[in-house]
């Protein structure tokens, strides 16, 4: 019979092991862990979701467990962290998931070690905040940046303006005014992937390549935040040149110092660019304490599936007070396509 001593040693090295081997994944190709290109198995949660992505041992934990209630372990090593992590970010009444991440390394698109699951979660995300390590060469960030592009992923970009409308019969109409692309070349592309039957809108002078990418949906259009952690590490001259650079969009912290943590809040919140809506019964006034919060482009059927699922589909009518209705401070009656903006007060009315 094993010992107690025994079985205790055979239970941590059995853990040590299994940590040893994450450990490995994080940096070498294995198929079944990272080669297919899924994410981390974290549910969705909150009003929106911000993908902390750097390479190790940058402060992204650290991060985490001093905005959030969340504690994800930090230490000096590389690869502390070893999956997903999700903590809640609490903003003016809104709920953001802030997801740590394995750190990556180059190569982690191509599979290379769990980076491709990483990678892969920060597709899912509303906001991407790409954590780099002040004390280390600027080359990080080109780096990190070439990992996500390789995944379809296009930061600070608009997706183009082309709107696609499939039927039934009626041929290809095309409406486009463009300098790359003509329409030849556009029914050609879209009889290539066999859709005979379309109408087409390009507002933008787009080319092939563009084109292909919203036709098939594969890009995500994702904004992203430059942050350096560390700044108590590096001089002052260091840490002014790098916030001039990249057009407002670098962020300077120091989590150890607590500096630039609540600057670098609210440019998330700038980032996400969330729709706060508050509701008002008929004859109550607005609830204030409680506001809806919906991503940009959201409408008031948006609006009418936040509240309950069958709400739209007895929807008569709305009424919107604020700066979406044309007689504000009035309000102006409105249909379910209507779109909302920011601390617009709604009341749904229904059939
Ligand atoms: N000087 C300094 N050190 C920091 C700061 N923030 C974090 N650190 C240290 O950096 C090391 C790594 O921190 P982590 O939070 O584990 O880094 P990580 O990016 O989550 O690392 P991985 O999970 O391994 O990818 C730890 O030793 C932290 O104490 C900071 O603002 N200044
Ligand atoms: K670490
Ligand atoms: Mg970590």
């Amino acid at each position: 019979m094993r010992s107690n001593a025994d079985s205790v040693w055979l239970v941590c090295s059995a853990e040590e092991a299994k940590l040893a081997k994450y450990r490995a994944q994080l940096l070498e190709p294995d198929k079944k862990a990272g080669g297919k290109g899924e994410g981390f198995d974290v549910l969705k949660s909150g009003d929106a979701r911000v993908a902390l992505i750097g390479f190790p041992s940058v402060g992204k934990s650290t991060l985490l467990s001093k905005v959030t209630k969340t504690e994800s372990i930090t230490g000096a090593y590389e690869f502390t962290t070893l999956t997903a992590i999700p903590g809640v970010l609490e903003y003016e009444g809104a709920r953001v998931q802030l997801l740590d991440l394995p750190g990556i390394v180059e190569g982690a698109a191509m599979g290379r070690g769990r980076g491709r699951q990483v990678v892969s979660v920060a597709k899912t995300a509303d906001v991407i905040v790409i954590m780099m390590d002040a004390t280390k060469s600027n080359e990080q960030r080109r780096l990190l940046e070439t990992e996500l592009e390789a995944v379809g992923i296009r930061l600070n970009t608009k997706a183009p303006d082309v709107v696609f409308r499939q039927k039934a019969a009626g041929g290809i109409n095309a409406t486009v005014k463009l300098n790359h692309i003509d329409e030849k070349m556009i029914r050609s592309i879209l009889q290539s992937y066999k859709i005979h039957n379309c109408d087409v809108m390009i507002r933008e002078d787009i080319d092939t390549d563009e084109f292909i990418d919203v036709l098939l949906g594969t890009r995500k259009y994702i904004p992203c935040l430059y942050v350096f952690n560390k700044i108590d590490s590096v001089s002052l001259e260091e840490v002014e040149r790098l916030s001039m650079e990249n057009e407002g969009r670098n962020v300077m912290i120091s989590c150890e110092l607590d500096l630039g943590l609540d600057i670098l809040l609210e440019r998330i919140w700038e980032e996400l660019r969330l729709v706060k809506v508050y509701t008002k019964r008929r004859g109550a006034l607005p609830d204030l304490s409680d506001p809806i919060c919906l991503r940009p482009g959201a409408t008031i059927e948006t609006v009418c599936h936040s509240i309950h699922r069958g709400l739209a589909s007895h929807f008569k009518y709305a009424l919107v007070w604020g700066k979406s209705s044309k007689f504000s401070p009035q309000p102006q009656k409105v249909g379910i396509t209507h779109a909302v903006t920011d601390e617009d007060v709604v009341s749904i009315f229904t059939k």
